[in-house]
C-alpha cells in the first residue's frame, strides 16, 4: 500500500467487483458512505473469531485482550487526530451521536436562557436538530450565518453574528451537498476570540485531508467511522481533556459510573463518562484498521487523486447544455452537485443507476441549504480514493444519456 497507483487500489474493496444490474459497478455515492477495504473487513471477522469478550472490570485474558485491543484504537484515533491525549477521544456510534452528547452534556449545562449557538446555512440536519434540541430546552437561540451563491462562507456576515452571548459556534468542515471546505482554523481563532467554544463537523472531511485538531483549535470535533472507509456504527468524538472532565454524562448505565447506590450514582472520568454500556468493540478495532489503511495510502494523496477527479467531473458536466453545477466554492473536496434542465435529480440517478452508476438524489439532509438556493434538491456524485477517471467518464454518458432520454440536448 502507499506505493500503487491510487485506481489499482479498487482491488482492495471486494463490493466494487461485483456487477450490478449486470454492468460493473461505478459507485459515487462516498458521501453517504464509503465501501470497505478487505483489511478492515477482515479486521472485524478477526476480532470475533480470535479476541472477543467484553471490555473493561474483565478479569479473564480474552477481556484484559478485548480491552487492550478498544484502548489501542483510542490511541490510533488520537494519534489520526493529533489531539493531544487519548482520553480526549470519546468513542460513538458516528458523527450524529456525537453531536447529540456535545448538546445534551456541554450546552445543556453550560448555556443560559437568551445565549446564542451559531451554525452556518450549510449545516446538515445532524449539525441542525440537536442545537433546536437544546435551544428549545434552555431558551438559547439558534442563529445562521448565511453563505453566498457558489456556497461559501461570507466572513462579514459570520462575524457580524458572533456576540458576547454567542456560546457555540457548530460548523462543517466540509459541506456534504456543495463539496465546500470552510476555512476552520480561521473561523475557529474569530470565534474564540469572541468567547465562543467551537464544534467542527469533520463527517465530511477525515477521508479528504489531514485532520489536527490542535492546528484547529477547535473544542469539539466529529466524524463517523463509515465515512472513512469503517464499519458503521462507530464514530469519534475529540473534546478537549478540561471540557470533557466538566461535562455531565448524558446517557446512563455500565462502564460510566463508580459506585451506583439507590441513593445516589458518581462516575467515571472522561472518556468512559460517555460511554455507557458495550460499545461497538469490533467496530472499533476495525476503525483503527481503517484509520491504518488510509494512512497507508497518504491522505494527502488521496485528497489530490480526488481532487483531480472532481476537477475533471466539473469540467465535463459543464460543458454539457443544460446542466448547473450547485457549489462553486475556491476550494472544494469530494462532492460534485448538479442539476440537469428538464430532469429530476431522481429521475437521473434511476437512469444513472440502470447503467451501475451510483449517485444520490434529493436534499442530502441539508434542507434549509436547499431552500437557501431555492431548489427541492440536486443530484450528488461524491468521490473517493478508489473511483477513477472511466468513473467521471461513465457519469458524464450517464447525464447524457438521460438528456437523451428526456428530449434535451445530448
Ligand atoms: C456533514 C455531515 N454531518 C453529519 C452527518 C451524519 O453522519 P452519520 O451520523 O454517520 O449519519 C453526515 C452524513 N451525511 C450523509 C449521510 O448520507 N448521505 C450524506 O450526505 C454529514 O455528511
Amino acid at each position: 500500500a502507499g506505493g500503487k497507483d491510487l485506481s489499482a487500489h479498487a482491488a482492495d474493496f471486494p463490493i466494487l467487483s461485483r456487477p450490478v444490474r449486470g454492468r460493473r459497478l461505478v459507485y459515487l455515492d462516498n458521501a453517504a458512505t464509503t465501501q470497505k477495504p478487505e483489511a478492515v473487513i477482515e479486521a472485524e471477522r478477526r476480532f470475533y473469531r480470535e479476541s472477543n469478550a467484553n471490555i473493561h472490570r474483565g478479569v479473564h485474558f480474552l477481556s484484559q485482550h478485548a480491552t487492550d485491543l478498544y484502548e489501542d484504537a483510542r490511541e490510533r484515533v488520537r494519534s489520526f487526530l493529533n489531539a493531544a491525549r487519548a482520553e480526549e477521544i470519546v468513542f460513538t456510534r458516528g458523527t450524529t451521536e456525537s453531536i447529540n452528547l456535545v448538546a445534551q452534556s456541554w450546552a445543556r449545562s453550560t448555556l443560559q436562557p437568551g445565549d446564542e449557538i451559531l451554525i452556518t446555512a450549510m449545516e446538515h440536519h445532524s449539525n441542525i436538530v440537536p442545537w433546536q434540541f437544546v435551544c428549545g430546552q434552555i431558551g438559547a437561540v439558534l442563529k445562521v450565518a448565511p453563505i453566498d451563491d457558489a456556497g461559501e462562507l461570507e466572513p462579514a456576515a459570520f462575524d457580524a453574528l458572533l456576540g458576547p452571548r454567542t456560546r457555540l459556534v457548530a460548523i462543517t468542515e466540509v459541506s456534504n451537498a456543495l463539496g465546500t471546505v470552510n476555512p476552520v482554523a480561521d473561523l475557529v481563532r474569530r470565534a474564540h476570540a469572541a468567547g465562543a467554544r467551537v464544534l467542527v463537523d469533520g463527517a465530511q472531511a477525515v477521508a479528504h485531508m489531514p485532520v489536527d485538531v490542535q492546528a484547529l483549535g477547535c473544542d469539539f470535533y466529529a466524524f463517523s467511522g463509515h465515512k472513512l472507509y469503517g464499519p458503521t456504527g462507530i464514530g469519534v468524538l475529540y473534546g478537549r481533556r478540561e471540557l470533557l472532565q466538566a461535562m455531565p454524562p448524558w446517557q446512563g448505565g455500565g462502564s460510566m459510573i463508580e459506585t451506583v447506590s439507590f441513593e445516589r450514582s458518581t462516575f467515571a472520568p472522561s472518556p468512559q463518562r460517555f460511554e455507557a454500556g458495550t460499545p461497538n468493540i469490533a467496530g472499533t478495532v476495525a476503525l483503527a484498521a481503517a484509520i491504518d489503511y488510509v494512512l497507508g495510502i497518504g491522505l494527502e494523496r488521496i485528497g489530490a487523486h480526488e481532487h483531480a477527479l472532481l476537477a475533471k467531473a466539473t469540467a465535463a458536466v459543464q460543458a454539457l447544455p443544460g446542466v448547473r453545477v450547485i457549489g462553486n466554492a475556491a476550494r472544494k473536496a469530494g462532492v460534485l452537485s448538479l442539476l440537469v434542465e428538464g430532469i429530476h435529480p431522481h429521475d437521473l440517478g434511476t437512469i444513472l443507476d440502470a447503467d451501475g452508476v451510483a449517485i444520490r438524489a434529493g436534499h442530502h439532509c441539508a434542507m434549509p441549504l436547499m431552500t437557501r438556493y431555492g431548489i427541492a434538491g440536486t443530484a450528488r456524485a461524491s468521490f473517493a480514493l478508489y473511483n477513477d477517471d472511466e468513473d467521471v467518464e461513465a457519469l458524464v454518458a450517464g447525464i447524457r444519456k438521460a438528456q437523451a432520454m428526456f428530449g434535451g440536448r445530448p
